[in-house]
């Protein structure tokens, strides 16, 4: 199905802050205890993340049994939070926390479980405080990999935000922050 999503014609298109990493290298948490990313979330999903050229940055996902959705193959809601957390990371290029306003995925190819996913995911440009994104996800190991074939795309909308963001909810925080970027990168 194609994507209602359109990108505004006063949109941006920022430079990446001096301290994003280059090309290749691996970004940092923006948050320990993230279900996403976090080295210190047992249940979490432990995607990793590395910087590409420009605004973009490459996740990696390995699909593990306790996603499944269908028989067989990772559910929905788990692909989404995927490309939730890629498209949040590639807005680290900005250098400013963000939070996801709007995400919409679309869901083309079954994805079975064992699989390692890539996702590919970029800021497109920014308004104001709104930051527009686009990523897509493709299988690189597992029965079905195939780089060149989109198994998921994800169009999301973020907004950037200031750490009082966070305040409201700091009594609920679980467990002690141990990533570069504390409790205010998000
Ligand atoms: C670098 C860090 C890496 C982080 C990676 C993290 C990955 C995971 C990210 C998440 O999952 S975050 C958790 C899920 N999201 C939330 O909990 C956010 C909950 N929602 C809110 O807190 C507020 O609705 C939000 C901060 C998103 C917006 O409220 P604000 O009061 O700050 O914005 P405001 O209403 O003033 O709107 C600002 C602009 O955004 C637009 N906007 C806001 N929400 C929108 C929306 N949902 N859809 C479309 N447009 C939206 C709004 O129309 C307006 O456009 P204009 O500048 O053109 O006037």
């Amino acid at each position: 199905m194609s994507s209602t999503w359109t990108l505004p014609d006063d949109l941006t298109v920022p430079e990446p802050v001096e301290f994003f990493p280059a090309a290749g290298e691996k970004l940092p948490q923006h948050w320990s205890k993230c279900f996403g990313c976090g080295d210190d979330q047992p249940a979490g999903m432990a995607m990793s993340f590395r910087a590409g050229n420009g605004l973009e940055v490459t996740g990696r996902l390995e699909v593990a049994k306790k996603y499944q959705g269908g028989p067989g193959v990772i559910h929905g809601g788990i692909l989404s939070t995927a490309f939730d957390e890629a498209q949040g990371m590639a807005c680290m290029a900005l250098g400013s926390p963000v939070v996801t306003g709007h995400l919409e995925i679309d869901f083309a190819r079954p994805i079975p479980l064992g699989s390692v996913l890539e996702f590919r995911a970029r800021i497109d440009g920014v308004v104001r405080r709104k930051v527009y994104t686009s990523a897509e996800a493709v299988i690189v190991e597992g029965p079905t990999a195939d780089p060149d074939t989109v198994v998921g795309t994800s169009r999301g909308l973020f907004l950037t935000i200031t750490s009082e963001h966070f305040a409201k909810t700091k009594e609920f925080v679980d467990g002690e922050p141990t990533s570069p970027f504390g409790t205010s990168s998000v």
